[in-house]
């Protein structure tokens, strides 16, 4: 049975952050995940999540101004010292939150940059996230993503993210697959998580087109559960979409996996 993960940076919009944690059980969610909490002290996430009795499955490292458009800032070259004191950061949250694993956002890609500076300031920084992450005992995740949402976006292909792993060496990074960019993107999504399993530590899930509920879309969810219970994945599930008519009223497509 898959076990589910409400992102609260998109599920609950209608409450304020900290009220999605409660209505995020009662809804029969296992844990949760969002972007970052770090506008809110640790103490009081950690006081709503131990209050909402579920686990936290997943946060980002700190993105840079994502309001004013940054997508992260892994890769860029002027940004070291800031992608790394957000790691500590991340580290901080993940110890009070007892959060198993974080993902890194890797940015845009600056017009005119070569991507071989780029590749070579992400790959640095990630093998410096990677062993503090590691002696914190926290898995370090990274996420290719779509070039139609996130035009620039630096790491969009499953291809890249193997190479990125392969070039930073550490046994602490991991792929993040989120089926909705991958199915945008690249297609094969069975096949594809398949050959990628033992290097993939969480999932996300909406569908396409929309980014909306599973089920709204082209994307055959009910197999795709299926084979993540074959294949022996025993991650979370981030639901990660656009509710088109309210949360809760849009959570019919997941009753059947409730026990
Ligand atoms: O897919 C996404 O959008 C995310 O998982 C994320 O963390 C930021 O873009
Ligand atoms: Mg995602």
């Amino acid at each position: 049975m898959p076990k589910f993960s409400a992102n609260l940076s998109f599920l609950y919009q209608e409450l304020p952050f900290l009220d999605r944690f409660a209505a995020a059980e009662k809804d029969g969610f296992c844990a949760l995940e969002y972007l970052g909490p770090y506008a809110e002290p640790k103490e009081k996430v950690a006081d709503a999540l131990k209050a909402s009795g579920l686990k936290q499955a997943l946060f980002n490292v700190p993105s840079g101004d994502w309001a004013g458009g940054e997508r992260g800032i892994a890769c860029l070259p002027d940004r070291i010292d800031e992608f790394r004191h957000g790691v500590t950061l991340a580290l901080d949250y993940a110890k009070a939150l007892d959060c198993p694993q974080v993902n890194v956002i890797s940015g845009l890609a600056p017009k005119g940059a070569d991507p071989q500076v780029l590749e070579k300031v992400l790959v640095d920084n990630l093998k410096y996230a990677a062993a503090r992450a590691a002696d914190a005992g926290v898995k370090l995740l990274i996420e290719p993503i779509n070039l139609r949402d996130i035009p620039g976006f630096f790491l969009s292909t499953t291809e890249h993210a193997e190479r990125i792993l392969d070039k930073v060496g550490s046994e602490n990074l991991y792929i993040q697959y989120d089926f909705y960019h991958m199915q945008i993107m690249q297609g094969d999504l069975i096949p594809t998580f398949t050959r990628l399993r033992d290097r993939i530590a969480h999932v996300q899930i909406a569908d396409n087109p929309g980014r909306n509920e599973p089920g709204s879309g082209e994307i055959n969810y009910r197999f795709i559960f299926s084979e993540l219970d074959r294949l022996g994945y025993d991650g979370w599930v981030g639901c990660e979409y656009k509710p088109k008519a309210g949360t809760s009223e849009g959570l019919g497509w997941m009753k059947p996996y409730l026990e």
